[in-house]
């Protein structure tokens, strides 16, 4: 079904975030139905009373121990054996030892400014449309959409520095730093509207109204949004705990960057991913099919993609299977560079082991996980986030000093629901399929973005990953501009092919945002040191376009109301970076947070040894697709767009030496 499909983007990655975001649906219906029957009883009798008034104190605990939901964590008492200080834990709890939570999966984002809910605790921005904000109505996210986003996929500038590859290891690595799974429930917690065709704001569904004169939609006067689970004991439900405490969103993986994409978040989902049936420390791979003599992620067989409509061999090819539960399948670039990390993992285990067989299978598999992660976050550090904030930004981050532990590394919720989603204007609208000459690939050819989506299947039977990777290296990125590119394939036909309604991530990018009652633009410039705009001539000095500033204007009416992925968006870029302001200031306090407040950091003393840290530090990611791929020349920095006659043989890229890993036994 291509509904339950699209909702794959959110769906919990393990069961642990799937327990937490039922408990706060089924809280908040037993609130619900408990309420309706006071409201009920209350206008028999005249008076007003509350749910808390009519439950006595043993019926709420009762009623929270059936939804599983907890109002405060366990309590959790940290280890400090030699092992606990050696490896890190799948959850990420313990990292900081006196904030055990700080960091871990399935835990509340953190906020950076104060939560503005309609209600102040649960009711998104724009859920009473007529409420005014500095004097206008926020306008529909579709509106906005349509008007400002929409570029047609001819339009697109191409970026004249960077490559694909840019944009998908943002995406990958954003999903290693966040994930936000909404609720689980489609329709109201009543049962008796659907989310997927109301036009009614009714928890969890939280529609985005279709203007009239729309260039795409006719048929339908609502595109279907579901709210993001809630943390339990927070918005409607903290009133049961005879507190009012806003709505706050759950994050169901750790926030370090940690290869948790590679691992799982949690121990469960872990157990699942690793091959114990031997002492190798590997991670499982796929049985069913090679990509010639490399190995492919094992599939999720509980889990259909799309499938090739005109295949007739009956094997049904499901979504593939990693440490970010299904979201991987999502586009076949992102499946790719997962494929690529677990490829990568098993091939240290292998030689670790040859180097070091005394080494158990659990020594050998946590030894390859903490090199595969100080490799991310290498890449990640050193190749990606200098291009993206520029050296002001990197100035903002400060240079490394050690591990903090007053430093919460919490991913916040600006930085998730807006900031770090600047990277959606960045994408090119197709992709390039390239044969070893780094031609155009003779039987299958570029194809459109939204054709990729949930499609292993083009993969394994399209010509393995090769021709993907080659693509990635050679495609430029869409230019990120005041004008706000937005390729049509993503606002317009995001999943068209698959839904009969287009669906538009710019739309759900605003919407989340109202959802997650993000301040809007004037406190986020308060925040980032800018003055506080009173009208849209106080913003020539970050948005420079003064048409663009008058769209903004007759959408908005007041420039403080400016959406903040929008308003970020439109800002113009930071000498250097791919970012305005205001997002250069969020990204860096963020990558600066999850940097300093890691234990586990990589160049934290005393996590590898000096020869070790000396190996690692040769690492590039060009190294990575040397080593697992069939490539055997690419540009020395992936993330640069580079001409195929400039590449450099993998034979002249720094190789990961492990001898510092040799242990006499
Ligand atoms: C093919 C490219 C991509 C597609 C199709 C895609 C699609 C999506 C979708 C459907 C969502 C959920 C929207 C919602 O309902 O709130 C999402 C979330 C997100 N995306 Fe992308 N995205 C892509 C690339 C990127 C890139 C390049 C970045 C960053 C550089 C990025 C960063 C994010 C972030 C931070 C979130 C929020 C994740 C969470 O916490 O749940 N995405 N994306
Ligand atoms: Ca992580």
């Amino acid at each position: 079904n291509p509904m339950t499909l699209f909702q794959f983007f959110k769906r919990p990655p393990s069961d642990e975030s799937c327990e937490m975001a039922k408990a706060g649906d089924i809280y908040h219906s037993a609130f619900d139905i408990i309420m309706q029957k006071v409201a009920d009883s209350s206008s028999r009798h005249k008076r007003r009373v509350n749910a808390t008034d009519v439950l006595s104190s043993a019926t709420i605990a009762e009623l929270t121990k059936f939804s599983g939901c907890r109002a405060n964590p366990v309590e959790l008492s940290c280890s400090d054996s030699c092992l606990a200080n050696m490896y890190r834990t799948h959850t990420g709890q313990c990292n900081n030892k006196r904030n055990a939570y700080w960091g871990a999966s399935n835990n509340p984002f953190v906020r950076w400014r104060a939560a503005q809910y309609e209600n102040d605790f649960s009711t998104p921005m724009g859920w009473n449309s007529n409420r005014m904000y500095n004097g206008y109505r926020l306008p529909p996210v579709r509106q906005v959409s349509n008007d400002v986003m929409r570029t047609s996929n001819t339009q697109v500038t191409g970026d004249p520095l960077y490559s694909h590859m840019l944009v998908v290891w943002g995406q990958y690595i954003d999903h290693d730093i966040d994930f936000t799974p909404q609720s689980l429930s489609t329709s109201t917690f009543q049962g008796l509207t659907d989310c997927k065709t109301t036009c009614k704001n009714e928890s969890p569904c939280f529609p985005m109204q279709v203007p009239s004169n729309d260039p795409r939609i006719s048929t339908a006067s609502c595109l279907p949004f579901f709210r993001s689970a809630a943390v339990c004991g927070t918005g409607e439900t903290s009133t049961l705990f005879h507190k009012l405490q806003p709505r706050e969103q759950i994050n169901a993986v750790t926030s370090f960057v940690d290869a948790s994409t590679v691992y799982g978040s949690t121990d469960s989902l872990n157990r699942r991913l690793r091959d114990m049936s031997n002492e190798d420390g590997l991670m499982k791979v796929n049985t069913m099919f090679k990509d010639g003599t490399w190995d492919y992620l094992p599939f999720d067989p509980n889990n259909p993609c799309v499938q090739d409509q005109f295949d007739a061999s009956g094997v049904n090819i499901p979504c593939f299977h990693a440490g970010d539960g299904r979201y991987l399948s999502e586009h076949l670039t992102l499946s790719a560079i997962h494929t690529i990390w677990v490829r990568e993992h098993n091939r240290i285990a292998r030689v670790l082991k040859a180097m070091n067989p005394h080494w158990s299978g659990e020594i050998l598999y946590q030894e390859a996980r903490k090199i595969v992660g100080a490799y991310h976050q290498i890449v990640h550090w050193k190749e990606y986030v200098p291009k993206i904030i520029g050296p002001e930004g990197v100035n903002m981050m400060g240079s490394y000093a050690g591990y903090d532990a007053s430093v919460n590394p919490s991913v916040s919720n600006v930085f998730a629901t807006a900031a770090f989603r600047f990277g959606h204007a960045t994408i090119a609208p197709q992709f390039r399929r390239l044969d070893e000459n780094f031609n155009d690939h003779p039987q299958f050819p570029s194809i459109l973005l939204h054709d990729a989506f949930f499609s292993p299947w083009r993969m394994i039977r399209q010509g393995g990953m090769d021709p993907i990777l080659r693509g990635l290296l050679t495609t430029f990125i869409s230019y990120v501009h005041s004008k706000i590119s937005n390729v049509e394939s993503i606002t317009m036909t995001l999943l068209f092919r698959l839904i009969t309604v287009a669906l538009d991530l710019a739309s759900l990018n605003l919407q989340r945002g109202r959802d997650h009652a993000l301040p809007l633009y004037n406190d986020w410039r308060e925040e980032c040191g800018f003055r506080r705009a009173n009208n849209f001539s106080d913003l020539a000095g970050e948005i420079k376009d003064k048409a663009l500033r008058d769209k903004l204007e007759r959408l908005y009416g007041h420039p403080g109301n400016v959406d903040l992925w929008l308003a970020g968006l439109s800002e113009d870029l930071m000498n250097g970076s791919r970012t305005g302001p205001v997002f250069t200031c969020l990204l860096a306090r963020q990558f600066k947070f999850l940097r300093d407040g890691d234990r586990f950091y990589y160049e934290n003393p005393g996590v590898f040894s000096s020869q070790q840290l000396a190996s690692l530090n040769k690492l590039s990611f060009a190294r990575v697709l040397c080593d697992n791929s069939g490539l055997t020349k690419v540009q020395s920095d992936l993330f640069m767009l580079r001409d195929v006659n400039q590449f450099v043989d993998c034979s002249n890229i720094p190789m990961l030496d492990l001898t510092p890993w040799r242990e006499d036994p």
